[in-house]
């Protein structure tokens, strides 16, 4: 498959040019990156810091390159996804997107460009961190009486709160439970006493360069479970990513997600 990376130089996109350059299955034709950047014009290998040329260039606008790609890869902000995003419903273009933070009108916007192109959207792109939703989905069910906590940390640099994965794995527990999550999240907890039954807690941590960490406590009486994904780094992600953008080769217009790439 053809790639374009969105973001190069950053955490994600760095990681993801690595990853897709060492697949047989992929071959990169270029990166997109904000303009006046002094990577623009350059090596996208020395752009994503690999340390060796990839042959392929960084460009300042998708849409210099965009007709060469089978499918574009974008980890990175969301004003810059929703472009990319109408980038590729215009150049019937597959798309995988990462970006988390949007705003419930900005997630339509992926489900009716669905209508048109293959679309694939994941909060989180971690195995591990699926398996994790699978095993929360079955604890919820077990334990509906237990008390849903979620914590979530990250880097001091990450830009939303709470992050997108502690949304889905919410959203995921109160299907399980045959409940509205919208109806269940509450935003931190502070001042409210006591909890309600029945309520679904969020807590962002931000520190130091902590990757990603969740934790959802189920608090019964005199017992609490804990499940728990910690990465190390963010490589697990950029894997899942490539493999995500893999899955869409010759699929059909469609909203999919990390569920039909990873089935449990
Ligand atoms: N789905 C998943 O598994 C994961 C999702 N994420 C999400 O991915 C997003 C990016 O995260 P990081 O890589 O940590 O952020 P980052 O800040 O390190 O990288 C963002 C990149 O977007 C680029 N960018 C911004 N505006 C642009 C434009 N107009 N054109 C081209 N490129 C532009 C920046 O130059 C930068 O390289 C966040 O929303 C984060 O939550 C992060 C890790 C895993
Ligand atoms: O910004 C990050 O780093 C991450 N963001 C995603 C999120 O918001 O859930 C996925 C992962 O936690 C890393």
């Amino acid at each position: 498959m053809n790639v374009i990376v969105i973001g190069p130089r950053g955490k994600m996109g760095k990681l993801i040019t690595q990853a897709a350059a060492q697949r047989e299955d992929m071959i990169l034709v270029g990166g997109v990156a904000p303009k006046g950047r002094d990577y623009v014009g350059k090596d996208l290998g020395q752009a994503a810091m690999l340390g060796e040329n990839l042959g392929k260039l960084v460009y300042d606008d998708l849409e210099e390159i965009i007709e060469d790609c089978d499918v574009i890869i974008d980890f990175s902000t969301r004003e810059t996804s929703m472009n990319v995003l109408d980038a590729a419903r215009r150049h019937k273009k597959a798309l995988v997107c990462g970006t988390t933070g949007f705003s419930e009108e900005e997630r339509n916007k992926f489900v009716q460009a669905a209508g048109e192109i293959p679309i694939l959207y994941a909060a989180n792109t971690s195995r591990m961190v699926n398996v994790m939703r699978k095993l929360l989905e079955t604890a919820v069910r077990l334990l509906p009486e237990a008390d849903v906590e979620i914590l979530e940390m990250h880097d001091q640099w990450k830009i939303d709160a709470p992050s997108g994965t502690s949304r889905e794995l919410g959203e995921a527990m109160a299907k399980a439970l045959g409940k509205e999550w919208e109806k269940m999240a509450v935003f931190g907890r502070e001042g409210a006493s006591p909890r309600e039954k029945g309520t679904m807690g969020y807590h962002s941590l931000r520190a130091g360069n902590i990757p990603s960490s969740h934790t959802v406590f189920l608090g019964g009486m005199g017992e609490r479970l804990e499940i728990t994904h910690h990465s190390y780094n963010w490589e697990c992600f950029a894997r899942g990513a490539c493999d995500c953008a893999a899955f869409l080769e010759g699929k059909p217009a469609g909203y999919y997600t990390i569920e039909d790439v990873i089935q449990l």
